[in-house]
């Protein structure tokens, strides 16, 4: 798995890749690392593919009965804390999971990462996943505040296509969402193979 998210100017950018793998053997290559926890929140999976689902949904529901008794939304920060206080129950039981969390909070967006360690930091740039290293040296040098949204969307794709390229457990279709304060759109979800012959054929111009 490959999966990042930064804040820039315009809002935040999420990009994952869809390949679920056992070993050498490739279980997927159509699953969905981006995950909606509601119309604000969105968050990216790493790690457990059970692990992760299973305590997405938990979030999930977490969040929903969080605004039925409140009668309000729930802030990142907090959606972020019950995430973080039910993986701390369970830590060094053996569960896996990296998840980067962005969406509205108080009025601004906010980016956060949280694992099975029990790890919750808010940042500006992450990625989680066996192809990480990859995507964070296209994502580091391509980094900037002040991005077009146009190029924050192709730094995501190009970051998650790298790591895709150059990492057996990552591939399938590349994903990229804009998380804004208020609301979150899916941008673009291309075939990595088709990302790989556009970016080829940049090089042999
Ligand atoms: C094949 C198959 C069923 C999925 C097995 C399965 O959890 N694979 C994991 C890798 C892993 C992790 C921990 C223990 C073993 C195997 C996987 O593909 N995770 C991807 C993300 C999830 C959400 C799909 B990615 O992090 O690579």
């Amino acid at each position: 798995t490959t999966t990042l998210g930064f804040i820039y100017q315009g809002g935040v950018v999420m990009a994952v890749d869809s390949r679920a793998t056992g070993g050498q053997y490739i279980g997927s290559q159509s699953v969905r690392k981006v995950v909606e926890i509601n119309d604000l929140l969105l968050g990216t999976l790493a790690g457990g593919a059970a692990d992760c689902t299973y305590w997405y949904r938990v979030l999930t529901s977490e969040c929903r009965l969080y605004e039925l008794r409140n009668k309000k939304k729930i802030s990142l920060a907090a959606a972020t804390k019950i995430m973080n206080n039910i993986i701390y129950s369970y830590k060094n039981s053996g569960l896996s999971m990296g998840m980067i969390l962005a969406g509205g909070d108080m009025n601004q967006v906010s980016l956060y990462y949280l694992d099975s360690d029990g790890t919750r930091t808010t940042g500006k740039v992450f990625s989680v996943g066996s192809g990480s290293i990859f995507a964070l040296g296209v994502l580091d040098s391509g980094y900037k505040w002040d991005l077009k949204d146009e190029d924050a969307y192709e730094l995501g794709r190009r970051s998650i296509y790298h790591a895709t390229h150059r990492d057996a457990y990552s591939g399938g279709t590349v994903r990229v969402y804009h998380v804004k304060k208020d609301g979150w759109n899916l941008i673009s979800e291309e075939d990595c193979l088709n990302l790989h012959r556009r970016y080829q054929a940049e090089k042999n111009n």
